[in-house]
This record gives C-alpha cells, sequence and structure tokens, in this order.
C-alpha cells in the first residue's frame, strides 16, 4: 500500500463502510452487492485481455463473448433480480457498454410496457431465451429528435393481415440504433402507421431482420454497422434499410393504440405512452451519471495523493498535489456532485417506479410531470458529469490523458449520455413546457402539485404583497436551509423571467413557435434552475435519514459545498433575484476555501465509501494500493507496439528512407 494513501485513510474521520451502507441503501444490499461482484472477480472466465490493446473488431467479438458468458453465468447462479443483474453486469462490464445492452434497456423493456397479454405470452420468452435479440430502432439518418417527422412507413394490408414496412427515402433509413449492425435478429422498429388511407402517427413494430439460426438479413432487409465513432467501441450502431418488409398484424405492439383485422384504427389514452421507454432510460441515465462522475473522483483523488509534484514550502518534500487548493477547487466540488447526483439517481429511479406503477393501473396524471423531471434531470446530470470527468482526466495531467487511467475511455462511453435518448437542450426545453404550463396554472391561482410546488408560493406572494420586513433577504451561506431557499427562489425567479420573456415575444407579433424560439436560451435557463433546485433540495433531504454523527458531518459539509459551489458559478443568478449582495461574494469565495479544508482530510475515504473494486475502475491511477508507477510502467510494456523490440516499419520504411539519403 501506497504510504500516503495508507495515512489518508487512518486519518478519516468517518467510518466509511457505514457511508457505503448509505449509498447502497442498507448493509444488506452492500454484502449482496459485494457477494455479487465476487463471483465476476474470482471468475477466470472474465479473466480477459487489456481492451485498450484490441482492434474494434476484438473489442466488438470480446463484448459479444463476454455477454454471452454473463447470460450463461447468471442463469447458473440463480440471478434474476433487475438490481441483481445490474451489479452483476457492473462489474463485468466496467466502464465500457454491453454488446447486447439495447436488448436488456431498451428491448425488453418495450416488450413488457407495449404488448398486449398475447404478444406478452409470444415474444417474452423468445427474447428471455435469447432465441430473439432486439434493439430499438427509432431514429433515422434525417431525424433523431424530431421524431414526430420520423419516415419509415408501417402500412396496413387487409388483404393478407400484414404491415408493410417501407425506408421511402435515403434519410429514413434507421442510423444508430445499438445493436442492429450485427448481434441483433429483432428490432422495434418506430415508423408512422397508415391504416385505411390515413396516417396515425409513430407506432412501435416488432420487425425480424435476421433469420433465426443462420442470422442473415432477410429479404428487403438492408442492414450493417455504421463505423467507427467517438467511443462506443463495443457496439455495432447499425443502419436498417426496410424495403416491402411484410410483418403480421400482429407484430405491432398494440396494449395502447391498436389497429383492427379490418384496418380501424383504436386510438391510445395517450399518444406519448409510445415514448415510455425512452422515458425509462432518461430516468435511469440519472444514476449512471453518479457512477460515472463518481468513478472520475476516485481516479482522480486516489492518484491526487500519490502523485507528488512541484514545491509548496522551500526545502520541504514535494507535496501531494491534492494540497494545492486549486486542485481541490477542481476536483472536490466534483466529488460534491457525485454524492448529490447518486441520491437524485435514486430519488428518479423510485419516482419511476411510482408513477409507472399508476400508469400501468391506468392513472396517468402523473406523466407529465415523470417526462419532465426525467428529461431535465437526465440533461442537467449528463452535462455536468461529461464535463466532470474531463477536469478529472486533466487534473491528472499527462498521464490522464494514458488510456492506463481509464478515465478517455469512462468519457468518450459516457459523453454520448448528452445526446441519446433525447439530446440535453432539447430535453431542457420539454422541461421548460412544463414548467412554464405549471408557472401558467400557478398564477391563475390553481395548484401545482410535485417538484414544482414552489411556484404556488410565488402565486400567493403575488396576491398577498408582503411588508418590505418579511420579503426575502439574502441568503446565510452559513446555512445549508437557507441554501435551499435561495436555490428555490432563483428557479422561480427565472421560470417567471422565462414566463415574461415569451409574452414579450409574443406581442412582438410572432408566432408561438417563434416566440419560444426567441426565448429559448432563458427556458433552458429555467429549466437548468429547476433541476439545480431539486439535487440542492434531494441532497439535502437526504442528510436527515443519517443517523451516524460522523458520517453525516461528513455528508453535511460534501451538501454544503455543492449548494455553495452552484453559488458561485451562478452568481450573476443570485445577484439578479436580489438573494446575494455584492460585498457577499468575496464571503461566497471564503466559505468555499473553508469547506474545501474540511473536506480535504476525508477526501479519499469520501471515494473508497463509493467501493469501486479496482477490477470495475480498471486504472493504473485509481488503484486501491496506489502503487502507481511500478504498474504503469508494467501496463506500457504491454502494448502491441512492444511486442518485437524493432517494429516492421523501421525495415520498410524507415531503412530505406536513410539509405536514400
Ligand atoms: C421495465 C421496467 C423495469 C424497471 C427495473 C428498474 C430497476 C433497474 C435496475 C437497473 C437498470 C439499469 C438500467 C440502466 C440504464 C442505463 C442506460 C445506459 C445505456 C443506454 C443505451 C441507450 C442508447 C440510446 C438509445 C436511444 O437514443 S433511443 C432514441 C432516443 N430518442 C429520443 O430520445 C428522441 C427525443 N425526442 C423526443 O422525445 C420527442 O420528439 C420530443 C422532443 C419530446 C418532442 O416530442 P413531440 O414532438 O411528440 O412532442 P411535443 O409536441 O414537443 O409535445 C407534445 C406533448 O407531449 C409531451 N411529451 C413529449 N414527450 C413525452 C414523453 N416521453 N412522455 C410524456 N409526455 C411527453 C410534451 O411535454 C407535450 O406536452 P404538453 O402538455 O406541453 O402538450
Ligand atoms: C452512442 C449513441 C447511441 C445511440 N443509440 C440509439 C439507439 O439505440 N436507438 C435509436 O433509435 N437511436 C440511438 N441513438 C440516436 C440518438 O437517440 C439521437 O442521436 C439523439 O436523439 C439526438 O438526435 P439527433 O442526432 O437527430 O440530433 P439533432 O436533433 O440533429 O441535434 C443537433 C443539434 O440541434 C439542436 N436541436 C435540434 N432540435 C432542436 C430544438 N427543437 N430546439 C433547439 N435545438 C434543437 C440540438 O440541441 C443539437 O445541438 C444513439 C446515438 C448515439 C450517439
Amino acid at each position: 500500500m501506497n504510504p500516503d494513501l495508507r495515512k489518508e485513510r487512518e486519518a478519516a474521520t468517518f467510518n466509511t463502510e457505514l457511508l457505503t451502507h448509505i449509498l447502497d441503501g442498507g448493509s444488506e444490499r452492500t454484502r449482496r452487492r459485494r457477494e455479487i461482484e465476487s463471483l465476476v472477480i474470482g471468475d477466470p472466465d472474465f479473466c480477459h485481455e487489456d481492451a485498450n490493446f484490441l482492434s474494434r473488431s476484438e473489442r466488438y467479438e470480446a463484448a459479444v463473448k463476454k455477454s454471452a458468458l454473463m447470460i450463461m453465468k447468471m442463469r447458473e447462479y440463480g440471478i434474476s433480480d433487475p438490481d441483481e443483474i445490474y451489479y452483476y453486469k457492473c462489474i463485468a462490464n466496467g466502464s465500457h457498454p454491453e454488446a447486447i445492452g439495447l436488448h436488456f434497456v431498451m428491448f425488453l423493456p418495450t416488450l413488457k410496457s407495449l404488448c398486449t397479454p398475447a404478444q406478452m405470452d409470444k415474444w417474452l420468452p423468445l427474447a428471455l431465451s435469447f432465441q430473439v435479440i432486439g434493439t430499438y430502432a427509432q431514429t433515422e439518418m434525417g431525424h433523431g429528435t424530431h421524431i414526430r417527422a420520423l419516415e419509415t412507413t408501417a402500412t396496413f394490408d387487409p388483404a393478407t393481415q400484414e404491415f408493410v414496412l417501407n425506408s421511402p427515402t435515403v434519410s429514413s433509413i434507421k442510423w444508430w440504433p445499438g445493436g442492429l449492425g450485427k448481434t441483433s435478429n429483432h428490432a422495434i422498429v418506430l415508423a408512422q402507421l397508415y391504416t385505411q388511407g390515413q396516417c396515425h402517427g409513430l407506432h412501435a413494430f416488432i420487425v425480424p431482420i435476421r433469420a433465426m439460426g443462420t442470422h442473415e438479413p432477410l429479404p428487403g432487409v438492408v442492414v450493417g454497422d455504421i463505423g467507427p465513432k467517438f467511443g462506443f467501441d463495443e457496439i455495432d450502431n447499425g443502419f436498417l434499410k426496410l424495403e416491402n418488409v411484410r410483418i403480421p398484424r400482429e407484430n405491432m405492439l398494440m396494449k395502447y393504440a391498436k389497429v383492427e383485422p379490418d384496418g380501424r384504427y383504436i386510438k391510445p389514452p395517450s399518444d406519448k405512452l409510445t415514448y415510455g421507454t425512452m422515458v425509462f432510460i432518461r430516468s435511469m441515465v440519472v444514476g449512471e451519471s453518479a457512477k460515472a462522475i463518481s468513478k472520475a473522483c476516485t481516479i482522480a483523488i486516489r492518484y491526487s495523493t500519490v502523485r507528488r509534484q512541484s514545491e509548496l514550502r522551500p526545502g520541504e518534500p514535494e507535496p501531494q498535489i491534492l494540497d494545492y487548493q486549486t486542485q481541490q477547487f477542481k476536483l472536490l466540488p466534483l466529488l460534491a456532485t457525485a454524492y448529490a447526483f447518486h441520491f437524485v439517481g435514486q430519488y428518479m429511479r423510485q419516482t419511476y417506479l411510482r408513477i409507472t406503477g399508476d400508469i400501468n393501473l391506468g392513472d396517468f396524471s402523473e406523466l407529465p410531470e415523470l417526462h419532465a423531471l426525467s428529461a431535465g434531470l437526465k440533461a442537467f446530470t449528463t452535462w455536468v458529469a461529461s464535463a466532470g470527468i474531463e477536469v478529472c482526466r486533466m487534473s491528472c495531467g499527462g498521464h490522464g490523458y494514458s488510456h492506463c487511467s481509464s478515465l478517455p475511455g469512462i468519457y468518450v462511453n459516457f459523453t454520448p449520455t448528452c445526446t441519446y435518448e433525447g439530446e440535453n437542450t432539447v430535453m431542457m426545453l420539454q422541461t421548460a413546457r412544463y414548467l412554464l404550463k405549471s408557472y401558467t396554472q400557478a398564477s391563475a391561482g390553481q395548484k401545482v402539485s410535485g417538484m414544482v410546488s414552489y411556484l404556488n408560493e410565488m402565486s400567493q406572494q403575488r396576491l398577498q404583497p408582503q411588508q418590505v420586513s418579511a420579503r426575502s433577504t439574502s441568503v446565510n451561506l452559513k446555512d445549508l436551509s437557507s441554501l435551499v431557499e435561495a436555490y428555490k427562489i432563483r428557479a422561480s425567479k427565472l421560470v417567471e423571467l422565462a414566463a415574461k420573456s415569451l409574452q414579450t415575444e409574443l406581442q412582438l407579433m410572432k408566432t408561438k413557435e417563434d416566440a419560444w424560439n426567441h426565448c429559448s436560451i432563458d427556458l433552458v435557463r429555467a429549466s437548468d434552475a429547476h433541476c439545480h433546485f431539486v439535487i440542492v433540495k434531494l441532497f439535502c433531504s437526504k442528510l436527515a435519514e443519517v443517523e451516524d454523527t460522523a458520517v453525516h458531518s461528513a455528508l453535511y459539509s460534501l451538501a454544503h459545498l455543492y449548494a455553495l459551489h452552484g453559488v458561485y458559478q451562478n452568481t450573476g443568478d443570485f445577484l439578479q433575484a436580489g438573494l446575494l449582495t455584492v460585498p457577499q461574494l468575496t464571503q461566497v469565495t471564503q466559505q468555499l476555501k473553508e469547506l474545501l479544508s474540511q473536506i480535504r482530510p476525508n477526501s479519499v475515504a469520501l471515494v473508497d465509501a463509493f467501493d469501486y473494486r479496482d477490477e470495475m475502475l480498471n486504472s493504473v491511477l485509481g488503484r486501491y494500493d496506489g502503487n502507481v508507477y511500478d504498474n504503469m510502467f508494467e501496463w506500457a510494456r504491454k502494448s502491441p507496439l512492444n511486442q518485437t523490440e524493432v517494429h516492421n516499419s523501421f525495415y520498410k520504411y524507415l531503412k530505406p528512407l536513410q539509405s536514400k539519403l
């Protein structure tokens, strides 16, 4: 064990294990998670070559092999609970995406949410036994965001009781679906439904694309891989062109919308139910943001205590780089963010399960809140985490740029979350739509509920003007509950500002849509402030559940840092809302510095509490034992370029060049 890391751990003021239990949701869950993780770590079948040294094709093959192995092993161990499957996969996949991930995260959930009982009886056993391997094919070359404009058609032919699927243009070719290129034999295809000469909008269809058994593309199906990308090397994101592909009527997912044998169309209770799987993934991605940023922080913080550089005091040994205030300022707010997102991820997951439970019972009343919250929090957390991973990488200096740190891999595999499952700006605008609707309702005296209920207070204040002395004064920077209140007021002011901006634009005789576009910066800003408030509030509420005083105190400092750092980054908003005064600005920095000093001694324990095994981080810089340099040398020696002392290119190009000049 590196002595610096040992000292850090010995100096921690709280019991790391207790905090791990809180993160997991109880000691029993920690025990079971570790038990499952050990099944992977102790398994020689999962000891494989470092993926960094493989070609893309080799990486894809290794990932498919791993997926197949995981399925077999989980069956053998009787692991079937979704959370347990998730633990197992997290350790086996590390920071890499899973080759048949789309089958699990989108194909199966779409079947579960949109199949009739009869369809479920047919497709679920096939999908669970992997006779059917599926993907989710929605995005086309021409449209990803504006899905109402998708061009793929599914036309009902009552004579044969079939739908005929077509990609009528080049831009309508399905593009991007994961696992489509080579792995899947079926796709859930989102297409415009035509029946009795009328278009009824987007609906989901199960389309066989490859023959079961031979895996050859079926007639009329043109399918393949879209080529190398920024990351996602393990995934065969694919294209799909459909040329008069016929599927039985029963292959339209008909839990809500239906086409009768005579071609009559039966409307669903809400046309947004087709979008359910996207809401599911957005809700779950919030927790993925926490995971990505907590891994990056673990690597960067452990390395920053092992790495010694430069001179702090003349004549003294080089300090640990984490002792530089600037290094703390880069990393500790991100550590606080990781904790905040973890708790928000848990909340989002519970909220998703609760509201979809109600939806399954026919109560759709909270669907708009779920959509707005999942869209906004998905965008907010993935943006912050993505930028944060880059900060972590750069905070490791040159070694952060090496794949041995794992940070480049974490970044390239995480950053597409800002784009997929709804491009982030577009998602923020969806949240804004809900905020403005809620604002209008609250302004009209109607009560709004859920996370936007603070808008009721704003309208009450307008109806009953308060005495000057009773109005909100500036924030108390040392008090977390005062900061939560400040975030709430900031959010309500920015929602109001966006609403007024929209009204102004509307008065300029623009169309509603033009007016919306002309104030969309204000709208995104309002959504951002709303999400920020939700996160600060949820982090703060979590503290009330923590009984152990030492752990509570460590978490309180983190929550305080998270909230205060947000004020520092958005001083303009807080000044504009009258929540902060100019003289307070220096206090914000002063208070931040105090918090950095308070958290610094616990920083290693705080990342240890995430409990990532080395096998999961796969980072030389982030090793638990801190033995970075020996292992970095060993890792580099494995580079394929080092397989021979003299590389082929010397004989082919350099030697002839030397002989010519
Ligand atoms: C089965 C459940 C099991 C539960 C088990 C739980 C336990 C699990 C444990 C572990 C699981 C771990 C899972 C981990 C998952 C990690 C994921 C990581 C890997 C994932 C890899 C994924 C790859 C990516 C896949 C994709 O990208 S698929 C393609 C995604 N595409 C998009 O997202 C497109 C974005 N565009 C849109 O969504 C829409 O076009 C739009 C922008 C929203 C606009 O839509 P539209 O034009 O139709 O609407 P508007 O006119 O703008 O609005 C009309 C009204 O409708 C409302 N609206 C819009 N969308 C929705 C919605 N989805 N739901 C509800 N309401 C919606 C809108 O607000 C408007 O309302 P109004 O009242 O204002 O009129
Ligand atoms: C790694 C990866 C995996 C994917 N996997 C799948 C999959 O499995 N299945 C699938 O169907 N799809 C998948 N996708 C596609 C993905 O869902 C889309 O790329 C995504 O929805 C964004 O759509 P787009 O590419 O059309 O972006 P665009 O909409 O073209 O976005 C480009 C820019 O335009 C802006 N913009 C667009 N519309 C608006 C608006 N209304 N207001 C303001 N700004 C706007 C955006 O903010 C953005 O800055 C995947 C993508 C990636 C990168």
